[in-house]
């Protein structure tokens, strides 16, 4: 689903960006460099244009975005001191470029330092420079450049951090909300098919809800749902996210976690919930479906299997697990009853 991360990853999406733009930036430069007989230069364009297609691609074949900027930055660096170390003013002027492009591909911070480093290099072994005044000229600006480069990504990436988590957090209960919940669902069930590593989810919601409002008033209601997030969140593993689907209903999503562990783990939750959330003393209690992802199960299946084992902890009697069977418990039980009734 890399089409999905252009979306939801701002990294991924910037490199991929800025791959396609250095390919078709650089490859008519490159083809104007061999016609006018600068083979050399025009080699060090198509390694740098090679590296940085190779970076995107590994990174949409599921490789580590990190790497892929780290490499694409390096090679940019390296691209811009050799040419213009070989070319002379045409290839100093990539220098800007290249500085500004390492606060879109590494960590700000790293951006910062090998911007920095690029410029002094290029500063002190570029062709081209007219006088020792020049060269000093020159990295002057070049670190200028990054130093406005890293207060405009500073800003930037701050004002973006605080969208993103306007957009995706549920502004009652701090949990990611149902959006945050439609974009990371397809991503865990993709990381967990390729690192072959089990995932599940489980579908919570408090009982008799509405008597708590109906009884206590609609604050009481909103401080329980406060408190219930909180308490699933501290109960919780860092690597875990809690959603609120709706209303009184939240989806936890457990990565790593089977159908063996699921059924302890969320009784853990269940307790935790009875012990530590209450109305006048009261313990509030909730009810848990679970399942883990089947193999070539879609998103919305899975969902689905855990909601309907939520529904059957809700006609048992609530306060209670049931963890849906996994899909080949699920096939045999199915074989078996179809035997049977071929029997009757
Ligand atoms: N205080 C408060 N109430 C909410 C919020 N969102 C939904 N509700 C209420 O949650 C209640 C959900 O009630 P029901 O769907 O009948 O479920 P329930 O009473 O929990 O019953 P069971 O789920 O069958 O145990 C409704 O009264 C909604 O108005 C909210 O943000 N704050």
């Amino acid at each position: 689903m890399p089409w999905q991360r252009l979306q939801s990853d701002f990294r991924f999406a910037l490199i991929t960006l800025f791959g396609a733009l250095a390919t078709v930036c650089l490859l008519p430069i490159a083809g104007y460099r061999f016609a006018t007989g600068d083979v050399a230069a025009g080699v060090i364009d198509l390694v740098v244009v090679a590296v940085i297609a190779g970076s995107v691609v590994y990174m949409w074949r599921g490789g580590s975005v990190e790497w892929a900027g780290r490499a694409a930055a390096g090679i940019g660096a390296i691209g811009v001191i050799v040419v213009a170390s070989l070319v002379g003013l045409s290839g100093l002027l990539w220098t800007y470029p290249a500085v500004v492009a390492g606060f879109l591909l590494i960590e700000r911070r790293h951006a910062i330092a090998y911007g920095a480093v690029t410029v002094l290099i290029v500063a002190a072994t570029g062709q081209g420079f007219d006088s020792g005044f020049m060269r000093v000229a020159f990295a002057v600006t070049g670190l200028v450049v990054g130093l406005f480069a890293y207060i405009f990504a500073h800003r930037t990436e701050h004002q973006r951090m605080q969208l993103e988590r306007l957009v995706t957090r549920d502004t009652l209960t701090s949990a990611a909300n149902r959006r945050a919940m439609e974009q990371e669902l397809p991503i865990a069930v993709e990381t967990s098919r390729r690192g072959n590593v089990p995932v599940s989810l489980a579908v919570l919601d408090i009982d008799h809800f509405k008597r708590i409002n109906d009884g206590h008033g609609h604050e009481t209601g909103d401080r329980v749902l406060v408190d219930f997030a909180r308490v699933i969140g501290a109960a919780t593993r860092r690597g875990d996210r809690l959603f609120r689907y709706g209303g009184e209903e939240f989806v936890l999503l457990l990565p790593g976690i089977d159908t063996t562990a699921l059924a302890s783990l969320c009784d853990t939750l269940r307790a935790r919930v009875a012990d530590m959330v209450e109305v006048d003393g009261r313990p509030i209690t909730v009810s848990i479906g679970a399942a883990e992802l089947g193999a070539r199960e879609s998103v919305s299946e899975w969902l689905a299997r855990a909601d309907s084992a939520m529904y059957r902890a809700k006609r048992d009697g609530r306060n209670r697990v049931v963890v849906a069977p996994s899909q080949v418990e699920a096939t045999v039980v199915d074989l078996l009853q179809r035997q049977a009734a071929l029997r009757d």
